[in-house]
């Protein structure tokens, strides 16, 4: 299938999955997060999700971080629709947070990180088995990634499709990805 067509399918997915059952594949893709090994990890940056398009809760993941590996610095992103370009902002806690276009919860916060980052958990609607992901389709995140040495991890409620057919040079493969039945890692 094409990149229009999965993500299609996998919005529609995301809306039949009932409440109860997206608490337990939440608890399952946490469980598999924690088993990364963090210990080289200094500045890790994830997507806050976006609850209307029900993507994998990852308050969890920085509650999960925040409790066991304290002295990671946690970065989450800041859109730009005119540019499609991203700005990484510190976390500070929920307080810190606003709704800003689509429903999107993002960092008050002015303050841009420049830094390496050494992780990032990237939020994808589908996948395909040699690691090349879909997103909503405004190419945020194969920018922010292009050229980057961070480790890229996928987190899905679903598990890889065979293959994205129209993949092209632009996109960036991920590293690995989590899904609640297991981890793939990918060749990269
Ligand atoms: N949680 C989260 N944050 C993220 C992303 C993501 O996938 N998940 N992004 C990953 O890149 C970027 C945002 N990309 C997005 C692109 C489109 C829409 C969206 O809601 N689009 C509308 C209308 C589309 C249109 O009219 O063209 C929609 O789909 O209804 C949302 C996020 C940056 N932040
Ligand atoms: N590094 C880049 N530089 C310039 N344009 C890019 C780059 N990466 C992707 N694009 C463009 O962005 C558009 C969207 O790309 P694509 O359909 O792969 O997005 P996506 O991966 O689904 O979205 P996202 O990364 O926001 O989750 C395409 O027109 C693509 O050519």
């Amino acid at each position: 299938m094409n990149k229009s067509e999965l993500r299609k399918q996998a919005m529609t997915e995301r809306r039949l999955i009932d409440p109860s059952a997206i608490k337990r594949l939440n608890e399952q893709l946490l469980q598999r997060f924690s088993k990364l090994d963090f210990s080289a990890i200094s500045v890790l940056h994830i997507f806050l999700p976006i609850a209307e398009k029900a993507e994998p809760d990852t308050f969890q993941c920085i509650n999960w971080l925040k409790n066991h590996h304290p002295h990671i610095k946690i970065l989450v992103p800041k859109a730009d629709f005119r540019t499609a370009l991203m700005t990484h902002h510190e976390w500070r806690g929920m307080d810190y947070l606003e709704k800003s276009t689509f429903n999107i919860l993002e960092p008050r916060s002015e303050e841009v990180y420049k830094g390496l980052i050494d992780l990032v958990v990237v939020p994808l609607l589908a996948f395909d088995k040699c690691g090349y992901r879909v997103g909503y389709g405004k190419g945020f995140y194969d920018r922010f990634l292009e050229g980057s040495d961070a480790l890229k991890v996928g987190l899905s409620f679903f598990e890889a499709v065979d293959e994205i057919s129209d993949v092209d040079a632009l996109d960036v493969r991920l590293d690995l990805c989590i899904t609640p039945d297991k981890i793939y890692y990918f060749n990269t």
